[in-house]
């Protein structure tokens, strides 16, 4: 039987944003028995480059490549195309970028994954930054209304364009799962235990209460990796997600 703790893992994603692969490589050393799958993100990935990645899923590590593509349908297309080909396990487009942008990279992705004989990577799309807040989303964006029906929106969109799931904070994660049902899949970052610090995060929770909400994935990044103990961290935030399984 599957216990809780190797459950909690499965969800759990530690986000890499560090500068060089030797830090990155030396953090999935010390966190592999505590994580499902490392994002990288645009802070490692200008620096490393497609070689990490590829290096990573030749030692079988389970890759989220969180490079946010937002252009035109055409260039997003082309790019997720590059993207693909390096066997991932998600990758994320921003909702914003519209319907027609999504299905463009989402049509690319399957069919150059199919044609590669590669998994095809979850795509999802980055709805509303979980570093936004409310009073940021009207006043300082001007855009009226509540995040929280932005978000539903972004995610109703996204569905349609036959993407898997959103990133989405996990204030919002009731909302898009009574519109877009249980098979969507739900990404939250914005995840701070108790004892860490917010910083820049805004639309946040901890690990307990974003499961409890039925998040599938929770991205952690500082809360573990900026810790004095990588490894002491992650097993913390584990044993607080399996014990509200
Ligand atoms: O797409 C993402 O992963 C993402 C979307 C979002 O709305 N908010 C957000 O924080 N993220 C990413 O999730 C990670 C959160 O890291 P920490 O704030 O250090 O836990 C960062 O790598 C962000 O780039």
């Amino acid at each position: 039987m599957v216990n809780k703790f190797e459950l909690a893992k499965e969800r759990l994603i530690v986000a890499l944003d560090v500068d060089t692969d030797c830090r990155a490589e030396d953090l999935i050393k010390q966190l592999a028995p505590y994580a499902g799958m490392f994002k990288v993100g645009m802070q490692l990935f200008y620096q490393a480059g497609p070689d990490l990645v590829r290096r990573l899923k030749q030692q079988g590590v389970k890759v989220f490549l969180d490079l946010k593509l937002h252009d035109i349908p055409n260039t997003v297309g082309q790019a997720a195309r590059a993207l693909a080909e390096l066997g991932t396990d998600m990758i994320n487009v921003h909702a914003s970028g519209g319907p027609e942008m999504m299905r463009a990279a989402a049509t690319v992705v399957r069919e150059r994954a199919a044609a590669l004989n590669l998994s095809v990577p979850l795509i999802i799309s980055v709805t509303m930054l979980t570093s936004i807040d409310q009073h940021t989303f009207n006043h300082d964006l001007g855009i009226p209304g509540a995040i929280q029906e932005m978000v539903t929106r972004q995610a109703k969109l996204t569905k349609e364009a036959g993407l898997d799931g959103v990133v989405a904070s996990p204030n919002e994660i009731t909302v898009i799962r009574e519109a877009c049902g249980k098979e969507f899949k739900i990404v939250t970052p914005g995840i701070r235990p108790a004892w860490s610090v917010a910083g820049d995060q805004k639309r946040i929770m901890t690990p307990a209460q974003a499961v409890r909400q039925g998040a599938d994935y929770l991205v952690v990044g500082r809360p573990i990796t900026a810790a004095t103990d990588p490894p002491q961290a992650a097993h913390q935030i584990l044993a607080e997600i399996a014990e509200v399984l």
